[in-house]
Order: C-alpha cells, then sequence, then structure tokens
C-alpha cells in the first residue's frame, strides 16, 4: 500500500495512474477505522480499479472544541486493516497540508435548508466544515466514484449538493450501515462508551426499527416519534431528535402527510449517552 502525506505527491501519483487507464475510488475517512470502513473499501474496490482512503480528522467540521479533543486516533491498527483489505493507497495529511490558508479563512457553501436542520441544527457549522475538506479532498483525488455511508445520510445529501455547486463529475455511491451483532451502527466514537452505556446503546437501533415496523400503521408520526424520544430518555439518553422525513431531491422534509407510493421515508436519530454523540438512520419505506 502506497502512504502519501503531501497532496503534490498524492496528485502526482494519481496522474499517472489516470495515464494508464485506470479508474479512482476514493473514501475519505476521519481514521480510527471499523469494519463500516473496510466496507466502503471493499465496494470500492469492486467499483474501480485504484482505491484511495483518506484519514484526517479534520478540525473545521468540530463545532465541539472537546468533540475534537476526545477523537479516537488509532494510526498504526488503521494503516493495518487497509493494508488486509489491499487498499492501494492511504492519504495522511497533516492540518498545515490540508489548510495552508489557516483555519478560518473559509468559503461559504450554499446548501440551503438542509444546512439547518438535523445534524445541521444540532453542529452549527459543521457542513460547511465537511464542505470545505471534502472540497479539497476531491481536488486532490479526482475520483471518479465517491463512496460514503448512509450513517451519515445527511452528510450524503450535502456531498451530494456539494458535487452539483463545484460542478464535479464524481459519482457518489452510497453504501449501507454496517451494525454490530446486535444492531448498534458501527461508530468510531462507540470506543468511547463505557460497558454499561455500550448495552443501552442498542436502543437507538430499536426505536428506528420500531418506527419501521409501525410506520403506515397509523397516520401519527409526530406522536411515534415523540414516543421513540420519551422511550430514550426513560433508557438514560439525551435524545436531541428522532425525526421522521421523506427523502425528496436530495433533500429531506418534514413528513407531515400520509406518504405517497414514490415517497422515501427515512427516521434519523441523534442521542447523547455517556457523553458520547450517536447517530443513525433508517428508511422506513422505499429505496434509497
Ligand atoms: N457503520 C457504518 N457503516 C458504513 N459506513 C460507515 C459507518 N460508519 C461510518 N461510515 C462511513 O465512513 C465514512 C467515514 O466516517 P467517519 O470516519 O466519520 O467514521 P464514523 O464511524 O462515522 O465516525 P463517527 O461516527 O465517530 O463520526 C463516512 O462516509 C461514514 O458515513
Ligand atoms: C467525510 C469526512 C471524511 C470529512 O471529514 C467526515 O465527515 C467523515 O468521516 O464522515
Ligand atoms: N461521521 C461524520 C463526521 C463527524 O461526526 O464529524
Amino acid at each position: 500500500m502506497y502512504q502519501f502525506k503531501r497532496s503534490i505527491d498524492l496528485k502526482k501519483h494519481l496522474d499517472l495512474v489516470r495515464k494508464s487507464g485506470k479508474t479512482i475510488g476514493f473514501v475519505p475517512t476521519m481514521g480510527a477505522l471499523h469494519s463500516g470502513h473496510l466496507s466502503l473499501i471493499q465496494a470500492a474496490k469492486k467499483n474501480t480499479d485504484v482505491v484511495v482512503c483518506s484519514i484526517f480528522v479534520n478540525p473545521t467540521q468540530f463545532n465541539d472544541p472537546k468533540d475534537f479533543e476526545k477523537y479516537p486516533i488509532t494510526i498504526e491498527a488503521d494503516i493495518k486493516k487497509l493494508n488486509d483489505v489491499s487498499t492501494d493507497i492511504v492519504f495522511l495529511p497533516s492540518v498545515d497540508e490540508m489548510y495552508p490558508e489557516g483555519l478560518s479563512d473559509a468559503i461559504h457553501y450554499d446548501f440551503g435548508d438542509l444546512e439547518s436542520i438535523l445534524e445541521g441544527k444540532f453542529r452549527p457549522g459543521h457542513f460547511q466544515g465537511v464542505g470545505r475538506i471534502v472540497h479539497k479532498l476531491l481536488d486532490i483525488v479526482q475520483p471518479n466514484k465517491l463512496f460514503m455511508g448512509q450513517k451519515d445520510l445527511q452528510q450524503c445529501l450535502i456531498v451530494s449538493k456539494l458535487l452539483k455547486i463545484i460542478g464535479s463529475s464524481t459519482e457518489l455511491v452510497v453504501c449501507p450501515t454496517e451494525r454490530e451483532p446486535d444492531g448498534l451502527a458501527m461508530s468510531s466514537r462507540n470506543v468511547r462508551l463505557s460497558p454499561a452505556a455500550r448495552k443501552t446503546a442498542v436502543a437507538i437501533y430499536q426505536a428506528l426499527t420500531n418506527l419501521k415496523n409501525n410506520f403506515g400503521k397509523d397516520l401519527l408520526f409526530m406522536e411515534s416519534a415523540h414516543e421513540a424520544m420519551d422511550s430514550l430518555k426513560a433508557k438514560g439518553f439525551e435524545p436531541e431528535y428522532v425525526d421522521i422525513l421523506a427523502l425528496k431531491d436530495d433533500m429531506l422534509h418534514p413528513l407531515d402527510h400520509p406518504a405517497d407510493d414514490h415517497t422515501i421515508v427515512v427516521a434519523a436519530i441523534a442521542a447523547w449517552l455517556d457523553g458520547v454523540r450517536l447517530i443513525d438512520n433508517m428508511v422506513l419505506k422505499g429505496k434509497l
């Protein structure tokens, strides 16, 4: 596996890859890799010739400095895991490499209403930071396909919008959420849960599954969401949102009327447990 720290070196290498007629798949990550990340690498390997994974804990997308400080870093183990699944290239830039202009000097992306709901509402500035770093990484890697996880569904929609804003021809491939055997969505932040909280954490998945099983049985979406919120609170969570939404035209809309046959319906949850913020979502109706 090739390792690059400088974008100029990675760019030169990828120019040669492109000249040889090979396609490039890209999996951006913040490291602390788990099987969810590795499933993205596998999808990229299936669909493209040369797979690039980046590991960069991007400071500009953290609205909470404590979250940034505590973000798990396991570089040696990450490199081993990437090697084990025969990743072609890992890109490990420094903050100075990615932000020579400094952290505060940012351009603004117009993501519209998508930026002010769900994650955007509770993590102000988060998606501007995601847009800024993904834009930079895309300029360096120029992949044919970009692989991202459904666990961060809103992030996928933001990146889809970013690709349009910057006129990129890269295709976004959204991959399914990998789960632990009990159903908890794999996430780098799970390692920060105490053993007791780790057991409780599965309630998020259970709440989503309940919403899915009950969807369509009545028209009381709001009530179902409130019940899910209350049951999470009773188990010791501090939920930020439990929302049921319609996915249309790369936008999530509040579902305030019965969904027609073509509408994709999604439930999304964010909740704090044991000082860790967990997110997950599930399609209740239709297919992404
Ligand atoms: N369980 C999962 N299944 C599939 N893809 C995932 C999963 N978890 C994360 N990803 C995807 O991996 C990519 C990198 O995500 P990231 O490095 O932030 O990991 P993470 O586990 O989501 O971390 P955290 O949940 O702590 O933010 C993103 O596209 C993300 O959606
Ligand atoms: C896309 C990303 C790598 C940008 O830093 C990050 O938000 C993530 O890991 O999901
Ligand atoms: N997995 C999305 C990136 C973040 O939580 O900052």
